[in-house]
This record gives structure tokens, C-alpha cells and sequence, in this order.
């Protein structure tokens, strides 16, 4: 279903190039005018091959693409209201800034009165003003960065589109240049779509991600939703750390892993089905050996500034990974302690869709079970 606030919506997109194996496999999705949104995946996995689409560099092989209700399809790159900041930025060495930023006004062959107030108003934004007779050469990393923004914003796209625009920054500026997109975007009020295989730049900007994997959307949600409820492991493990080990779930709330059962929070599985659990480094305690639900030997610590990342096997083999302000010695045995609610439990091979439906029916019957409780 989609209604006003859709700008861009894939219908059971696929995209092969000749007859080889499909880059894109039936990917349906939706985005909302004015977020922030995220394709994030590892290379080769389609993220690039989506902002293609939805520029109009290339058609889908199946299915259909909307922009704002209408099928475009076959609708040229020029006649969309989308422009595109690309990865070397692709400005003109031979122009200076203004030229850079005025050269698509130029071609629309506006009034050079409109493109001197157009070129100054996207420089102002992008905080560039009074460099407009810089030569490119003579701008730094993170100023080519901005114009290439200015030239793509001065089109007034309803989207804009940016294919790893930080990945040829040092650490320092990319930082820098991820809180000024940021809120570039909030004060544009447009969408913004960003492309990168790096998960903590993508859980620091986004509104909404979009994890790939293979030329399919694996799940789609706001940064806590994924790093929170991964739903399966590839997520688990593209999205930060995570300690993933076999399971079964026993019951509803009761799981078994590592040879022991614990309580948890997750429900709606079959009796006995095998699942697959995540816990965070972040949500393991180191205690005494006494006092934690698993014991586990200490094999490494590695000291990473804010806290120790401290590798332990348990007795029944699993390797968990903890990170403790507390330092450990190798070879020691520890206890590891976490909550009901640390522990993610994932069916194998679930769809987005399945994962949704499921949390919904076992939402219905939580509540009915609750009710049944007040009445009592
Ligand atoms: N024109 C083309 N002809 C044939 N194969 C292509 C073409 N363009 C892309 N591909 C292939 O499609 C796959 C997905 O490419 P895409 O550029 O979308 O990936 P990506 O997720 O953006 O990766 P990266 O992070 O490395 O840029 C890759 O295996 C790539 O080799």
C-alpha cells in the first residue's frame, strides 16, 4: 500500500545484465518524501544498481518503477526530478566553483540574473559562500565534496540520490561531512538516498536503512530496529558485532543454547525448532564464574580505547565476544550475565515479510493472553 508521502516505490524490480544470474531479484520497497534513507550492503550487492534505476541510467529487466504514483520506467534521466552526487564527484577541473554548480542551469538556458541567484543560494546552503571564482583545484577534499552537493541541489530535485560521496575522506572529515549532510537534508526537507557499505555511518545518519545482500533487500527499518531485532545472521553480522550461536527454542520465552535453557522475551516459533541467537558484546556482564548463567575461559583481550574486547569460549565450545570496561586475564575462567531481553532469537531463512507477520500474530495472541490474565 502505499499513499501521498510515497515519492518512489519498486515493484518486483529485477535487473540482469545479457542472461547472467539477475543483479537485482525482485525488490519491492517504498520511500517517503523528506527522510533520510540508506542502501547499505557489501560491494557488488546491487546498492549502486538501485540509484541507477531510480536516476534512469538504466531500466529494469521486470517489474516497475513509480515516482510519485506515476510508472517511469522509461521516463530519460533528464526529465526526473532526481539529481545525483557521485563517488569522485565528477566536477569540471577547467571551471570554477559558480561554473560548476551553474553548468545544468546553463544547459536549461535560464537568465544569467536566475543562475546568479540560484548558484549563490545552493553555495549558501552547502556553506560555500564567497568561493565562487575558486578554481576546483584549489578546493580541498571536503570543499569538492560540498560543491558537488551545490550542483545537485541547485536543480531543486525532489530527491537526491548520493553513491558513497565520503568514501574518499579521511575519518576526521567524513565525520564532519556526515553531520553536515545530515542536516542538509533536515533543512532541504527533500529525500535523500545514500549509498555506503559502512554500517556505522549508516546507523548515525539514516532514517530509514535498507540492508542488501545478493540484489535483495535482507530488512528494511530504522537503525535501532535492525541493530535491535536483526533478522537473520548475515544482518546480525553486517550491523555491528554480535555473538551468534544455535539454539532451540523450547517453548515461548524459553530458549536453549551453549547446553543450558534461559528465559527470553522472543516468541511465536514451532516447539523444539532449531533457531539461531544473537547477543551483543555490549549486552554481556563479565561477573565471577559463580555468579554468570554461562562460564567461559578468556583466549584474547584486545584494549580498544573505550572499552576491552575480550574474546572467552564457553564449556560447550561457543566463542563470545564481550566488551567490558573491566579487564580480564587470559586463560581465567569468567561468568557472562545478560538480561532476558539481550538475547535475539532468529528463525533460519526468514523473509522480512514472514519475520513482520510472525511478530504480528504473536503480538494478537500476547495481548489475548493478557487479557486473560486481568479477567482472572
Ligand atoms: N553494466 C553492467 N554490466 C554487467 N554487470 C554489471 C554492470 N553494472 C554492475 N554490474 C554488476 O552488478 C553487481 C552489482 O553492482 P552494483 O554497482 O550495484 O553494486 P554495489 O552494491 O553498488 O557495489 P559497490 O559497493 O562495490 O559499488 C556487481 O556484481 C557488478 O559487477
Amino acid at each position: 500500500m502505499s499513499d501521498n508521502n510515497t515519492i518512489i516505490r519498486f515493484e518486483h524490480v529485477t535487473k540482469r545484465f545479457d542472461n547472467d544470474a539477475p543483479i537485482l531479484n525482485d525488490v519491492s520497497f517504498e520511500i517517503e518524501r523528506g527522510k533520510f534513507y540508506t542502501l547499505l550492503g557489501p560491494s557488488g550487492c546491487g546498492k549502486t544498481t538501485i540509484l541507477r534505476l531510480i536516476a534512469g541510467f538504466m531500466e529494469p529487466s521486470e517489474g516497475s518503477i513509480y515516482f510519485n504514483g506515476k510508472r517511469i520506467n522509461q521516463v530519460p534521466a533528464n526529465r526526473r526530478q532526481v539529481n545525483t552526487v557521485f563517488q569522485d564527484y565528477a566536477l569540471f577541473p577547467h571551471l570554477n566553483v559558480f561554473e560548476n554548480v551553474a553548468f545544468g542551469l546553463r544547459i536549461k538556458k535560464l537568465k544569467n540574473d536566475v543562475i546568479t541567484n540560484k548558484v549563490r543560494e545552493a553555495l549558501r546552503f552547502v556553506n560555500l559562500e564567497g568561493y565562487e571564482s575558486r578554481e576546483i583545484t584549489e578546493m580541498s577534499g571536503g570543499q569538492r565534496q560540498r560543491v558537488a552537493i551545490a550542483r545537485a541541489i541547485v536543480n531543486e530535485p525532489e530527491i537526491l540520490l548520493l553513491d558513497e560521496p565520503l568514501s574518499a575522506l579521511d575519518l576526521k572529515l567524513r565525520t564532519e561531512m556526515q553531520y553536515e549532510l545530515r542536516e542538509l537534508q533536515r533543512r532541504l526537507g527533500i529525500t535523500f538516498i545514500f549509498v555506503t557499505h559502512d554500517q556505522e555511518e549508516a546507523l548515525a545518519m539514516s532514517d530509514e536503512i535498507f540492508v542488501l545482500n545478493k540484489g535483495n533487500i535482507q530488512q528494511s527499518g530504522t537503525p535501532t530496529d535492525i541493530y535491535d531485532e536483526p533478522i537473520n545472521r548475515f544482518v546480525a553480522d553486517f550491523i555491528g558485532e554480535s555473538n551468534i550461536v544455535v539454539g532451540r527454542m523450547k517453548e515461548d520465552y524459553v530458549v536453549e543454547f551453549a547446553g543450558r535453557t534461559f528465559e527470553c522475551v522472543d516468541g511465536g516459533f514451532n516447539k523444539d525448532e532449531q533457531v539461531e541467537i544473537v547477543i551483543r558484546p555490549e549486552d554481556l556482564e563479565m561477573t565471577k564464574p559463580e555468579n554468570g548463567k554461562l562460564k567461559a575461559r578468556v583466549d584474547t583481550q584486545l584494549f580498544r580505547g573505550v572499552h576491552y574486547e575480550i574474546s572467552a569460549y564457553d564449556e560447550a565450545g561457543n566463542e563470545w565476544l564481550v566488551h567490558s570496561t573491566k579487564k580480564a586475564t587470559v586463560d581465567e575462567w569468567i561468568g557472562l550475565d545478560f538480561d532476558p531481553e539481550a538475547i535475539h532469537v532468529m528463525r533460519f531463512n526468514e523473509t522480512e515479510e514472514e519475520f513482520d507477520r510472525r511478530l504480528e500474530a504473536y503480538a494478537e495472541t500476547d495481548e489475548d493472553e493478557e487479557e486473560v490474565v486481568h479477567v482472572r
